[in-house]
């Protein structure tokens, strides 16, 4: 068995002991999570509570004060954010980060050159198989009939889809969403998420996703991790987690 596989043998994300303070206020309190391969973890939590924080530092843009952060058994506490990007963390944000006035594919390749672990993206092999790359993701993501299309043409939740797609070009390790379902209707939001599992599931991603619509966590996520006031108060399967009295009363308000 190669080094690369013996290590993926162990959690794809173990966050251990993460402390950081904001002058007084305390962000993170001795958070610590391990993530399997093909996991999908909602990190649930009201206003405050602590979510951004702890994806902040997994993706290197907050550094703990103490603590520590290993992908796939490399520890990437002290890197940035670019070096975390290289090494297979993908973020999506809440507001769809795309160039309006290009089209769907141009979006896809200018995501594949921006992650790209290589510089080697401009040779016209790398485009040829990158162009490969984006057109199977975009089949999957149901983008394919809009690929030549400007963005700046497309609805907000086509929108979504995309710039999930865009985080995808290289193949991460692991996927982290910041609110899929924000901003998209009702009617829409449960069609949009069927789309992005089965995509995520076709690729064996393995994906943290902040989210507070509970419907969305209970139909979608293996598992819940709750938090509130900067300590993670919950770790569990969606039914145990969404039952927990300290979730009921601190992030669904249904206990009083
Ligand atoms: N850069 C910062 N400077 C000062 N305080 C901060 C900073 N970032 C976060 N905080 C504080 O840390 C605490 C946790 O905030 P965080 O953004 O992680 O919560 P959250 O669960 O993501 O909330 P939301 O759902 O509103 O995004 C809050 O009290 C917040 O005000």
């Amino acid at each position: 068995m190669s080094a690369q596989a013996m290590q993926r043998t162990g959690p794809v994300l173990q966050a251990s002991g993460l402390q950081k303070r904001f002058g007084s206020v305390v962000a993170a309190s001795d958070m610590s999570l391990g993530v399997a391969d093909g996991e999908r973890v909602s990190l649930i939590g009201s206003n405050g509570a602590g979510k951004t924080t702890f994806v902040n530092m997994i993706t290197g843009y907050i550094k703990p004060d103490e603590g520590s952060i290993m992908l796939d058994g490399r520890d990437i506490t002290r890197l940035d954010p670019r070096a975390i990007t290289r090494l297979g963390v993908a973020r999506s944000f809440q507001i769809p980060q795309l160039y309006l006035g290009l089209t769907v594919l141009d979006n896809m390749l200018v995501a594949t050159a921006c992650h790209g672990r290589s510089l080697s993206f401009w040779r016209p092999a790398h485009r040829a198989e990158a162009i490969d790359r984006a057109s199977a993701l975009l089949e999957r993501f149901g983008l394919a009939a809009h690929m030549a299309r400007p963005v700046s043409e497309l609805p907000g939740g086509v929108r979504k889809l995309l710039d999930i797609a865009m985080a995808l070009t290289e193949q991460p390790r692991l996927l982290l969403l910041d609110e899929p379902t924000s901003g998209v209707s009702v009617e829409e939001k449960f069609p949009m998420m069927d789309t992005v599992m089965q995509a995520l599931q076709q690729e064996a991603m393995t994906v943290l996703f902040v989210e507070h619509d509970m419907d969305i966590v209970e139909r979608y996520a293996s598992r819940v991790v709750a938090f509130y006031s900067g300590r993670i108060i919950a770790d569990a399967a969606p039914q145990d987690a969404l039952r927990n009295d300290e979730v009921r009363r601190y992030v669904t308000g249904t206990l009083r």
